[in-house]
């Protein structure tokens, strides 16, 4: 399955936000979308999905326009990860992770067991199998963040949207997170990922490929290694960054050095 966004413009009614969005993203394959606060990334990932119309360009799932689509038929491509927040009333792990099925069996349908399998499978393939049947509204973030990943997995979409998975996450956990994400897409699992984030190292770590966005347009598209420059980073960001190589070889993003109070220690 793949998804390609050709010259998309988007927005909200007639309030355009952005234009001449191109992208793809298909199988075995991680995209970063990059972009500084209010440059339009929920606004293109809510188009993406077909919960937004688009207002000009082409959008299609291999050949087929979204706009034609029935939302089941979406939910069925393309999965949504949005942010994990703590909900009001209390649902079991496993509940949460069934609603990904709902996609398959329809609204009112009970699951199966064969849905019960496929999402206790989903856990277990977050390493979080344990935590099954606990109440999802005490879990920590990270835990949380993982059981919409899982319930992700659940829906058997091959392409999976993922709003800043990591974001309000502690260190560790965004690892986790992170990991966990580069092992969904890996080579010959057949499955697409795309991922905002406001974190450039978390692209280089993922080996992405990367979309820098900037006041509602592409500013630049390649794999991350490529895009992050320092130039770029600096464009996108606002504020002068370099790159750096560490003693094993990996990629970071600092601030540049400016003043003389910054190289003090
Ligand atoms: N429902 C809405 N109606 C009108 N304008 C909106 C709506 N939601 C967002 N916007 C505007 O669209 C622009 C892009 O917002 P969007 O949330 O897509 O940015 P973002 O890149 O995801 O930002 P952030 O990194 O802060 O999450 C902003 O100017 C925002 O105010």
């Amino acid at each position: 399955m793949r998804l390609a966004a050709t010259d998309l413009a988007i927005g909200y009614g007639r309030e355009r936000i952005g234009a001449d969005l191109s992208l793809a993203l298909g199988p075995d394959e991680i995209v970063c979308l990059l972009g500084p606060n209010g440059c339009g990334k929920t606004t293109l990932f809510k188009t993406l999905l077909g919960l937004l119309p688009r207002l000009d360009g082409a959008l299609a799932l291999d050949d087929t326009d979204i706009a034609r689509m029935s939302r089941q038929d979406i939910a069925r491509a393309i999965a949504y990860v949005p942010q994990a927040h703590a909900p009001p009333f209390p649902f079991e792990v496993l509940e949460v992770v069934l609603m990904g099925r709902t996609a398959r069996i329809g609204t009112f349908a009970q699951p199966s067991a064969r849905d019960r399998t496929i999402a206790t499978e989903a856990l277990a393939a977050l390493g979080i199998a344990d935590l099954a049947g606990r109440d999802y509204a005490r879990l920590s973030g990270g835990q949380r963040q993982l059981v919409l990943i899982a319930r992700a997995l659940a829906q058997e979409a091959p392409l999976i949207v993922m709003d800043e998975p990591t974001a309000s996450l502690d260190f560790g956990n965004r690892l986790s997170v992170l990991d966990r994400i580069a092992s969904l897409a890996r080579a010959g699992s057949g499955r697409g990922v795309i991922l905002s984030t406001h974190d450039p190292d978390q692209a280089l770590a993922l080996q992405a490929r990367v979309l820098a966005m900037s006041a509602g347009r592409m500013i630049a598209e390649g794999p991350a290694a490529d895009v992050l420059t320092p130039a770029r980073l600096s464009e996108i960001y606002g504020v002068p960054l370099t790159v750096e190589r560490t003693a094993s070889g990996r990629r970071v993003c600092l601030p540049a050095v400016q003043s003389s109070a910054a190289t003090m220690t």
